[in-house]
């Protein structure tokens, strides 16, 4: 079978095509795909389904022709994942499954369809708008740290340094943890420190994150419009544009009171074969 691998902002993906549904991927599967020695090596397996061929897409198929099937590297399933469908969509295009309509492509996702459109080496998805819903706390080493629940369709923490403790010494080798009664399905924990001022946006934050199925990676998108929204919920506002630093990149988070952007660089870098 081919496989193209893609990513957005270091965020990493192995894509599977599989346009009538007759691949069957096992959690051990996607694994042994993902595992960085063993396998190709990847954050995460993104198959490419058309939406009526997926029982979790049937639904969307009269708004999207395509399903984000979404797994994480331990081989779970996700609700969404920002970056991948930013990736998702760089595929479409370039292998001419998809043809923008009037500038956007549709993907249908666990979370309901999104819309992406393209821009030179960016690919920019309205996401579901983050829902701040609760506090939360995520130990650490130490370290205990306050944080906010947020919903953007799978679930996060987002977490605020202290003032002085640098982003940079956090050791992501571990799980932070956090409470299940408040996560019966697990979380993405973001550790956020505020970053110096970026031309044309309203708040600079730097990042990292430990993803629920895929431990520490480069970037979350989904992670960085939870903290984009926090970011501005501190700020005492509801919109406003967030410069969100990841150790991958950088990823710019768009609030309106009805649209959340999300947008970074969105890149195809190999195929090959899997034996
Ligand atoms: N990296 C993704 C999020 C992937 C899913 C996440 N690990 C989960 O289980 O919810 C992104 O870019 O949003």
């Amino acid at each position: 079978m081919e496989f193209t691998k893609g990513h957005g902002t270091g965020n990493d993906f192995l894509i599977l095509s599989d346009p009538d549904g007759y691949l069957t991927l096992t959690p051990e599967r996607v694994a042994a795909l993902c595992d960085r020695r063993r396998g190709v090596g990847a954050d995460g397996v993104l198959r490419v389904v058309r939406a009526a061929e997926d029982p979790d897409g049937a639904g969307q198929a009269g708004e999207a022709e395509w399903f984000m099937d979404y797994r994480n590297a331990d081989g779970s399933l996700a609700e969404m994942c920002g970056n991948g469908v930013r990736v998702f969509v760089r595929y479409l295009v370039d292998t001419g499954l998809a043809v923008p309509t009037r500038g956007l492509v549709p993907v249908a996702t666990r979370a309901g369809v999104v819309r992406a459109r393209l821009d030179g080496d960016d690919i920019a998805v309205e996401m579901r708008h983050p829902r701040l819903y609760d506090t939360g706390v995520a130990t650490l080493g130490g370290l205990t740290l306050p944080g906010t629940a947020v919903d953007v369709g799978n679930p996060h923490l987002v977490c605020a340094l202290p003032a002085g403790l640098d982003l940079a010494t956090l050791d992501l080798t571990r799980p932070p943890g956090v409470d299940p009664a408040l996560f019966p399905a697990g979380v993405n924990v973001e550790f956020t420190s505020p970053g110096e001022p970026v031309d044309g946006t309203d708040r600079h934050v730097l990042m990292r994150v430990y993803e629920r199925g895929s431990a520490e990676t480069l970037s979350c998108g989904t992670g960085a419009c939870a903290v984009a929204a926090v970011a501005l919920r501190d700020a005492g506002r509801r919109v406003g544009v967030v410069a969100v630093d990841v150790p991958g990149g950088r990823l710019t988070v768009t609030l309106d009171p009805h649209a959340c952007w999300l947008a970074g660089p969105a890149l195809l870098v190999a195929t090959g074969t899997l034996l």
